[in-house]
């Protein structure tokens, strides 16, 4: 029986079905030292939490499969997995709608001071007056920062709202701009023109810190900052003096360099910003049917079958 390294939740009965197959081993989330201790692994069920670079690679020459409970992978040096013919896989689409409805969710708890209310009642303020009208937030523009699935899915959710939608990306995505679900527009004037921007980009060498000063800047200060991709994606320093010097109205994080957030953070100072514990995907249905193709991908990948969302079989086994 082959062994799998466990580092992720699954739900028992997954679980127990993997285990016929598998010899099962939990290993610590974030462990990254003398993994040989733990045996000899054909595969691996991870996510976000476990750090798979090429260090820990060489201490497992047995394994031939990572299967990343979660479509962000930035703790996974796929090149280096490549180099050592593993096959890596994540879950895109089946979390689209749950992080695309809170995305939602968050800007009208912005746009309409959802959370901040919620406070001015309890705390007895209303008592003493009503409270500031806030805005509509149909008729609004949102700008996507990254443009993918997720994105798209918000863009549909959202036009029925007549929130106008504008994106930025590397480069133009002709499938959404021929689907008519959001435009095309330059960075600057995309955040000029914002009253909410949402970020949905993988974190990447090139993404790591780029949205900085001079981009909070380019917001109008009544604009709003969402992010749901990573916290690493955003200069932490910049975006706490947006928030102290009013360059921007607010935001709301559900993610954060580290996780979890310590209530030591400045971010959890801002009566404006919104914090959610990294969200975008937990729900009951959302996780179980990433597990489910997380597992199919792992049973897959180490039947020598083409896993459904690889991310280098291609590259290992030629497309
Ligand atoms: O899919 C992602 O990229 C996420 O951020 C979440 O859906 C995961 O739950 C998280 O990665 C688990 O660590």
């Amino acid at each position: 029986m082959e062994t799998v390294f466990i580092s992720s939740s699954l739900p028992d009965d997954l679980r127990a079905r993997l285990a016929e197959t598998y010899r099962l081993v939990d290993v610590p989330e974030g462990e990254t030292s003398n993994l040989a201790q733990y045996g000899e692994p054909a595969g691996w069920f991870m996510d976000g939490g476990t750090p798979v670079d090429a260090a820990v690679i060489a201490q497992l020459p047995s394994l031939r499969m990572v299967s990343n409970h979660g479509v962000g992978y930035d703790s996974v040096d796929v090149p280096a997995a490549t180099s050592a013919n593993i096959v890596v896989t994540n879950t895109p689409g089946v979390l689209d709608n749950a992080v695309a409805e809170l995305t939602l969710g968050l800007i009208l708890a912005l746009g309409r001071g959802i959370v901040t209310y919620d406070r001015y009642v309890r705390d007895g303020s209303w008592e003493r007056a009503w409270p500031p009208l806030t805005h509509d937030v149909h008729g609004t523009t949102l700008g996507v920062v990254g443009m993918g699935r997720i994105g798209r899915r918000l863009a549909e959710i959202v036009a029925p709202l007549g929130i106008t939608v504008l994106y930025h990306n590397r480069s133009r995505n002709p499938e959404i701009d021929a689907s008519g679900v959001a435009e095309w527009a330059e960075w600057e004037d995309m955040l000029q023109r914002s009253d909410f921007v949402t970020l949905h980009t993988p974190l990447t060498q090139r993404t790591r810190g780029f949205f900085v000063r001079e981009d909070f800047a380019l917001m109008k200060p009544s604009a709003y900052l969402i992010n749901m991709a990573r916290g690493a994606v955003v200069n932490t320093d910049d975006l706490v003096a947006a928030l102290r010097e009013g360059t921007i109205a607010g935001a709301a994080l559900d993610v954060f360099e580290e996780e979890p957030l310590p209530v030591s953070s400045p971010l959890v100072e801002f009566d404006n910003v919104i914090l959610q514990p990294h969200n975008g995907s937990a729900t009951e249905e959302t996780r179980r049917a990433m597990v489910e193709l997380a597992i199919r991908n792992l049973e897959d990948g180490l039947a020598g079958r083409r896993p459904e969302t690889p991310l280098n079989w291609d590259e290992i086994f030629g497309g």
